[in-house]
This record gives structure tokens, sequence and C-alpha cells, in this order.
């Protein structure tokens, strides 16, 4: 049964449970904060330091000592000093073996030194077990108590039992201990906390693309054109007209990005008759920052609806109105109400707005106090068939929106369609390819695979002699 350390509480140590004694070496920012936490959660703490009389500020309770005398005091070690002061510890080899070193470093850059600072500690005190852990835990979070953002602590090292000591420490602390195995995966734990938004950097990227290249390409048709045909001055268009094209676009085709590599995850489990081997890295990191891709189209469809709601109180709007009006009043002549051109209107209107609303209900489903409530099935079915139904709603209304115009010839400038047909290829091509995809005799092929049904191995087609019905 382990002790867990409720945060703000000082905790009552039963007088009858021996204390166990931990020794932290380093007296700054990061050791203070953890031998108070450890003190607090029941542990008797011993530090060590270059100069135990000098150190201030120290928790209440820790014996302060020298380096050597404290590792003498307990057989698990917290290193909290930075990874260049590491050399003194070779002065300390007879010591420190056979003792638990604890590393908590981190560097300033990803992949800053050839070998992990754990490794590098390992092979400064071969005698010792290294296990890396806690470097994802600010001394801040420790000593303020607000450890709800990560409670995660990555713990690795080649000694299993040494690991498990350590990880049992964690779970008092009131974190989270996750095995990542042997000390080689120490890089990959040190090089995490300086990640900067990893999942985001694939969306921001591809959003930051497309809104540049169909900026630049709204901006050629509808500003610089007009200006070489007929010397007219549009760059007005540059603040609502233009932004009010490239914002839905870019939203539209992030959407459909988000479901087109499902699709091609799909492709290849037909093309290899097997799920059993792994994705190329390309496709499985575009899979993981599907979430984050669909959010930040959802903001730019958000951009397009504030935009759209502007439009009937815009001075250039209502001039043209008002002009249409008054010419036509002049010319006396009658401009005849088209039914066609009305249903177009309000269809295309009416597929954005329930667009919109499918959109929003992904949104909110993506945030954890709701996704927690729901089960498996129920999050796939909204992400997964209410998803395509909302790409399906917002292609509709582009298309339905370029409505009779679409392919007359009158729409070229300089041979250069407009962005909405551009903006339509990804997402229809998505469709299509979904659509064969869920055809009885694909789909039926696509599920057995996905059962586990391999279709080059022995195993599976004797497995499928007996049992026809997978
Ligand atoms: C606003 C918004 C918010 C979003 N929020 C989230 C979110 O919170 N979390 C999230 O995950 N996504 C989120 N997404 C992204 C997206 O909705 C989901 O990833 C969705 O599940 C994708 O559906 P899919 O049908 O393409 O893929 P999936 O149903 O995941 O399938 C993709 C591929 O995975 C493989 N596959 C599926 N099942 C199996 C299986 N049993 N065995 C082997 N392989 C299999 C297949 O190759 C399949 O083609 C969000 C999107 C938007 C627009
Ligand atoms: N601060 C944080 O939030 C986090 C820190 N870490 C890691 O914890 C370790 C300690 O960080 P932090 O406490 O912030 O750093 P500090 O600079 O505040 O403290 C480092 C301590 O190392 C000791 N030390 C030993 N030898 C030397 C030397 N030659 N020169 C200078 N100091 C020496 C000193 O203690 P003394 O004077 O008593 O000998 C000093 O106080 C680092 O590896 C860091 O990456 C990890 C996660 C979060
Ligand atoms: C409340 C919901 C919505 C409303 C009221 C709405 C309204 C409009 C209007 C009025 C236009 C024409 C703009 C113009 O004339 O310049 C338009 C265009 C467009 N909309 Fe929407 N829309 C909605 C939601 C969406 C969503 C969710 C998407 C997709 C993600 C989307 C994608 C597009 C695209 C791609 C265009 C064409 C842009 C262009 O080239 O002009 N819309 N929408
Ligand atoms: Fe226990």
């Amino acid at each position: 049964m382990e002790k867990t350390c409720a945060d703000a509480l000082p905790l009552t140590v039963n007088s009858s449970e021996k204390q166990e004694t931990v020794c932290i070496f380093g007296t700054g920012d990061f050791g203070k904060s953890f031998g108070f936490k450890m003190l607090q959660c029941g542990y008797s703490v011993v530090l060590g330091s270059r100069n135990p009389q000098m150190s201030s500020l120290l928790p209440r309770g820790a014996e302060v000592l020298s380096y050597s005398q404290a590792a003498s005091k307990s057989d698990i070690i917290i290193l909290a000093i930075h990874r260049e002061h590491y050399d003194f510890l070779t002065e300390l080899v007879d010591p420190l073996n056979g003792k638990i070193l604890v590393d908590v470093s981190n560097n300033r850059k990803i992949n800053q030194y050839p070998e992990s600072n754990a490794e590098y500690l390992a092979q400064l005190v071969p005698g010792a077990h290294v296990v890396k852990a806690f470097n994802t835990i600010s001394a801040w979070a420790l000593q303020s108590g607000t450890l709800d953002a990560s409670r995660q602590v990555f713990v690795c090292g080649n000694d299993s039992k040494a690991k498990h000591r350590v990880m049992d420490i964690a779970r008092t602390l009131g974190l989270t201990p996750l095995d990542q195995g042997s000390l080689v995966a120490a890089n990959e734990i040190e090089n995490y906390p300086l990640q900067l938004f990893p999942m985001w950097r694939l969306p921001f990227y591809l959003c930051s693309v497309l809104c540049a290249f169909f900026f630049v390409y709204c901006a050629i048709r509808e500003v610089i054109y007009p200006y070489v045909n007929g010397k007219t001055d549009t760059t007005f268009r540059l603040a609502i007209s233009i932004p009010n094209r490239v914002f839905p676009i870019t939203a539209l085709v992030l959407l459909a990005l988000v479901y087109l590599p499902g699709v091609l995850a799909a492709i290849l489990q037909l093309y290899r008759g097997t799920k059993y081997r792994r994705f190329p890295n390309w496709l499985d990191h575009w899979m993981l920052c599907r979430k984050q891709l669909g959010l930040v189209a959802l903001g730019f469809a958000f951009l397009h609806v504030i935009y759209t709601l502007v439009i009937p109180i815009r001075y250039y709007v209502r001039w043209r109105l008002r002009n249409a009006t008054v010419t036509q009043a002049l010319a006396n002549k009658d401009n005849p109400f088209s039914t066609s051109t009305a249903w177009l209107n309000d269809s295309y209107l009416a597929l954005g707005i329930l667009g919109f609303f499918l959109f929003l209900l992904l949104g909110i489903t993506s945030l954890p106090s709701v996704s927690n409530m729901v089960n498996w099935r129920e999050f796939r079915f909204v992400q997964s068939k209410l998803g395509y139904l909302t790409l399906v709603l917002c292609t509709a209304h582009t298309l339905v929106y370029g409505g009779k115009k679409f392919l007359s010839p009158g729409i070229l400038r300089w041979s250069l369609p407009s962005a909405y047909i551009l903006a339509l290829i990804i997402p229809c091509t998505v469709l299509v390819m979904k659509l064969i995809l869920i055809m009885p005799c694909v789909d039926k092929t696509l599920t057995r695979i996905r059962q586990g049904w391999e279709r080059d191995s022995q195993y599976s087609k004797s497995a499928l002699n007996g049992k026809s019905d997978i």
C-alpha cells in the first residue's frame, strides 16, 4: 500500500513507521523545492551541498551535509545539479557505488550533447544505478502544489529494482510515473520538455502556407488584375473581401486534411493486405495531429462567420445596393425575382450554417471534460461520422455558392479560376475516395484487415478455412 501526499496538507507521519531517508544533491531551486515536497510527504531528507553552512532558505527539517557525508546517509540520491557540474561526482565514485542516482536534469537545447545526461552520468559513476525521472516537473509547481497541468513523470533506467523505487517515490508525491524502459529512452525524455507545442507545429505551418498562398492568389485576381486592366483601385478588398475568401478556404482545406490521412491509411492497409505494418512516419505524425488540425480549422471557420456577419453594414455593399436601385429606377427597368437564384442562395447559406453547427459540435466533443463523459464508440461516431458529414456540408456550401457561374469561362482572370474552385480540389478528392472505401466490396476487405486478417499470411489462410464468417 503506497502513501500518497495530499498537496496542501502537512502529512502526519506515523511514528511507528520508519521514515525513508532520501538524499538530494544540490541546494538550488529544484533541490529545495523537491526537498520541501518530500518532507511534506513524510520522507526524511538529507541535502548535499558544496557549502553546508552557507546554504540558506532550506526546507525546515532537512539536514544539510557535505556531498560525501550526505551520500552515506541514503542509498537513493536525487541529483538536482546541472549536467555541466557533474564532474565532481568522479571523486565520489566509491561512496556512490551501488546507490540509486536519480538524474532530473534538462538541457537548454534539443540534442545539445551527443549522449543523454543520464547516460553521461552512468559513464561517470559506473557503479551506481542511474534512473532518469522528474525532469518534466518544475520546481515552481512542486513548491506551489499546482501540479494539475502535468503530473506525468517519465522514468527510465537499466536496473528495474531501482526504477521501481523511484516510481514509488513519484507516486507518494502524488505524481503519475510512466515507465519508459531502459536508459536509452533518456534522450527522448530529456528532449520532451524542450519541445514547443509539437503537435501544433504542422497545423500552424499548414495554415500559414494556405493563408499566404490564397491571399496572394486572391490579391492577384481581385486587386492587381482590375488595376492592370482598367486602372481601378480595389485595394480596399484586402481588408474584408479577400480575408473572407482566404479564411473559409483555409478552414475547408484544413478540414479535408483532417480526414485525408484516415483515407490514405485505409488505402495503405488495403494495398498491403495487413494492418500489422507500421504506417510511414509522416502519416503517423499527421494522424496524431488531426485534433489540432481540426481545431485550427474551426478557428478559421469562426473567423469566416464573423466576417460574413458584417457584410450588410459594409459601405461598399450598401453603396452597390443603392446604386443598383437608382440605376434600375432611372432605366425604368424591372429586375424580375429569380426563384432559382433564391433557392441557390438560401441553400448555400443553410448548408454553411448546418456545417458550422456540426463543426462546433466536433470542437465541443474534443474538450476533455466532454470527451471523458462519452465512451470510445460515441466519440468515434461524433468525430468520424459527424466529422465526414461536416466535410460534406461545408463542401456542398462552397459548391452551391459557386452555383451557376461555376464553370463559365468568364470567371477566369489571366487564366486563373476563382480561389474557391482550387479550394474544392482536396475536399472533393477526400470525399470521392471515402465513397469508394465505403462501397460494400471494398469495405468488407478493409473490415477484415482491421480485424486482423492478412492477405499473404499462411496463418490467416488456415484460420480462415476453419472460420469462414470473419
Ligand atoms: C473541430 C475538430 C475537433 C477534433 N477533435 C479531435 C479530438 O479531440 N480527438 C481526436 O482524436 N480527433 C479530433 N479531431 C480529428 C478527427 O475528427 C478524428 O481524428 C476522426 O476520428 C478522424 O476520423 P477518420 O474516420 O478519418 O479516422 P479513423 O476512424 O480514426 O480512422 C483512420 C484510419 O485509422 C485506421 N484504423 C481505424 N480503426 C482501426 C482499427 N481498429 N485497427 C487498425 N487501424 C484502424 C484506418 O486505417 C483508418 O482508415 C477533431 C476534428 C475537428 C474538425
Ligand atoms: N528548476 C527547475 O524547475 C527544474 C530543474 N531541473 C533540473 O534540476 C537541476 C538543478 O536545477 P536548479 O535547481 O534549477 O539549478 P540551480 O542552479 O538553482 O541549482 C544547482 C545547484 O547545483 C549545485 N552545484 C553543484 N556543483 C556546482 C557547481 N560546480 N556550480 C554551481 N552549482 C553547483 C549547487 O548547490 P550547492 O551550492 O548546494 O552545492 C546549486 O545550487 C538541473 O539539472 C535542472 O535541469 C529539472 C526540472 C525542473
Ligand atoms: C454560419 C455559417 C456560415 C455562413 C453564414 C456562411 C456564409 C457564407 C457567405 C455569405 C459566403 C460568400 C462570401 C462572399 O460572397 O464573399 C461564403 C463563402 C464561403 N464559405 Fe461560408 N458560411 C458559413 C460557414 C462556412 C463553413 C463552416 C465553411 C467551411 C469550413 C465555409 C466555407 C466557405 C467557403 C470556402 C466560401 C467561398 C469563399 C470564396 O471564395 O468567396 N463557410 N460563406
Ligand atoms: Fe503498495
